[in-house]
């Protein structure tokens, strides 16, 4: 697994403003969105192209293209649907599959409640998406989830990572598989109840308000 951390003060700026508990919900999923867009830049260094001709006003030359098959692009409800259109918009031919992922708030173990994703996920590019990696549980479920269908080129993109998950996905995914992990910022630590801080709360609550949980 290899771990990308942003690092730049544009992205540190708006996290900034994500983390304060007076950012209201609309503003809060702008900014998400917002930093989807910066964070996709390193998330797709490696998406894979082909060679295409195009005729410019001057000549013919030799570009790229996203190849197919396309990436698919999975968000992990709810939380994760926050960071759809800035990945889909970037890459509006992209597939996009579901994994719906439920915390216990007791034990912390990930739930699957949903998922439409194909079968066969043999040769396809994943772009896992979910603001919050913090024990780590969700992300080595929905990482496993993947890989199982035969997917090997795994990339996650993550607003806020504790290191204790970040060690976690580490430790679970090994060598096995080619999986990037892209965040934003890594923060100190996770308090008792499992929650990132100084973190930003929960961010699925943050995004589409308060349910029971
Ligand atoms: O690393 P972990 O300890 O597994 O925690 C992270 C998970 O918790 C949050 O989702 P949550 O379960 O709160 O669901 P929600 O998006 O519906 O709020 C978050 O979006 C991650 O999926
Ligand atoms: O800090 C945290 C931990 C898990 N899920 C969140 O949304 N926030
Ligand atoms: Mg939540």
């Amino acid at each position: 697994m290899e771990l990308h951390v942003a690092n730049h003060p544009l992205i540190d700026h708006k996290v900034t403003i994500l983390r304060d508990k007076d950012t209201t919900s609309p503003v809060f999923r702008l900014l998400v969105d917002e930093l989807v867009t910066l964070l996709a830049y390193e998330a797709t260094r490696h998406v894979r192209v082909e060679e295409r001709e195009v005729e410019t006003p001057l000549t013919r030359t030799v570009g790229t293209r996203i190849s197919d098959p396309q990436p698919i692009i999975v968000p992990i409800l709810r939380a994760g649907l926050g960071m759809l259109d800035g990945m889909t918009r970037l890459m509006p031919n992209a597939e996009v599959g579901f994994l719906g992922l439920k915390r216990d708030e007791e034990t912390l173990e990930a739930i699957t409640y949903a998922n439409r994703l194909p079968d066969d996920l043999t040769g396809r590019q994943v772009f896992l998406i979910d603001p919050m990696l913090a024990t780590g549980g969700s992300l080595i479920m929905a990482i496993e989830y993947v890989l199982e269908r035969g997917a090997t080129d795994v990339t996650c993109v993550c607003l806020l990572a504790a290191p204790e998950g970040i060690e976690n996905v580490r430790r679970a995914v090994g060598d096995r598989a080619n999986v990037n992990v892209v965040v934003a910022c890594v923060d100190e630590k996770l308090n008792e109840v499992g929650y990132i801080v100084p973190g930003l709360g929960d961010a699925g609550d943050r995004l589409y308000g308060i349910v029971d949980h």
